[in-house]
């Protein structure tokens, strides 16, 4: 499923945080969406996953506007994991994850078999499934995460949107989810903070920067020495790592050296 939006902005406190933003994710596509604090990863991806009407523009999955799908035909295409998304909750880990299910239930229906083995699949591909029994406040944030990923994954939607995914995960998890998600048939849009993880895994790079989509292509194209210095504010290197991958090295910020504090 492809998602797209056109000239999309969101404003708040009369400041256009996304600002007329245009882009194109193909179907099957592994973006990554990068771009410092503050600069409206966030709120782009809450307005493509629905849950902010634009105050301009069109979002739209497969060329369809979204603003003519109901919030439940949404949450049967696209899964949205949130930054930090937290749930208080005394719910078992197996149930949170089954809360995935939701969109295809009937309101007084219980899980069937097919929503238990979606669920039980999901705990699985999260290395989750000796946890399933856990409650859920017992978690580690790491081990929070991974459910939260796994929820998303028993929608099993045709599109992935995900906010620092990789966030409280150990390496080993972390590579484990880049892995996971560049292999997926689905399509999926991940806001990074690590720029190696996002030009070693991502198909391609959509940079943003106060509020707008300043670039987009191949990771090699997008992360520039002078994009980095300019949007990020470091002086970096990008070239290859002892394996091979494309690779961001930083020498410090790009900030003059020694200035009064
Ligand atoms: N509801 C709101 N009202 C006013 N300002 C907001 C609102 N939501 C977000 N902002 C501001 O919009 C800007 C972009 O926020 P957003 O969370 O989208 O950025 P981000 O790129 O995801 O940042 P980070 O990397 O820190 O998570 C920030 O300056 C934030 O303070």
């Amino acid at each position: 499923m492809r998602i797209g939006a056109e000239r999309l902005t969101w404003s708040a406190s009369g400041r256009a945080i996304v600002d007329d933003v245009t882009l194109e994710v193909a179907p099957g596509e592994t973006a990554g969406l990068i771009g410092p604090n503050g600069s409206g990863k966030s709120s782009l991806l809450r307005c493509l996953a629905g849950l902010r009407p634009p105050t301009a523009g069109t979002v739209r999955y497969d060329g369809e506007p979204i603003a003519d799908w109901g919030v439940r035909r949404v949450a049967r295409h696209v899964a949205f994991v949130e930054q930090a998304a937290d749930t208080d909750t005394d719910l078992r880990v197996a149930d949170v994850v089954g809360l995935g299910r939701t969109p295809f239930r009937d309101r007084w229906r219980g899980p069937d078999a097919t929503d238990r083995a979606v669920v039980v699949a999901a705990l699985d591909r999260l290395g989750l499934t000796g946890l399933a029994d856990r409650h859920w406040k017992s978690l580690s944030g790491g081990e929070r995460q991974r459910a939260h990923i796994a929820r998303a994954l028993a929608q099993r939607p045709w599109c992935i949107l995900l906010d620092e995914p990789t966030n409280h995960l150990d390496i080993k998890h972390q590579l484990e989810l880049m892995e996971l998600l560049a292999g997926t048939e689905q399509t999926v849009l991940v806001a990074l903070h690590d720029l190696s993880l996002a030009a070693r895994y991502c198909d391609r790079l959509l940079l943003m920067h106060q509020g707008r989509l300043v670039a987009a292509g191949p990771p090699a194209d997008v992360l520039t020495p002078a994009r980095l210095a300019e949007v990020f504010g470091v002086d970096a290197e990008v070239g290859r790592d002892g394996l091979g991958n494309l690779a961001v090295s930083y020498r410090g910020t790009a900030a003059p050296v020694g200035a009064p504090l």
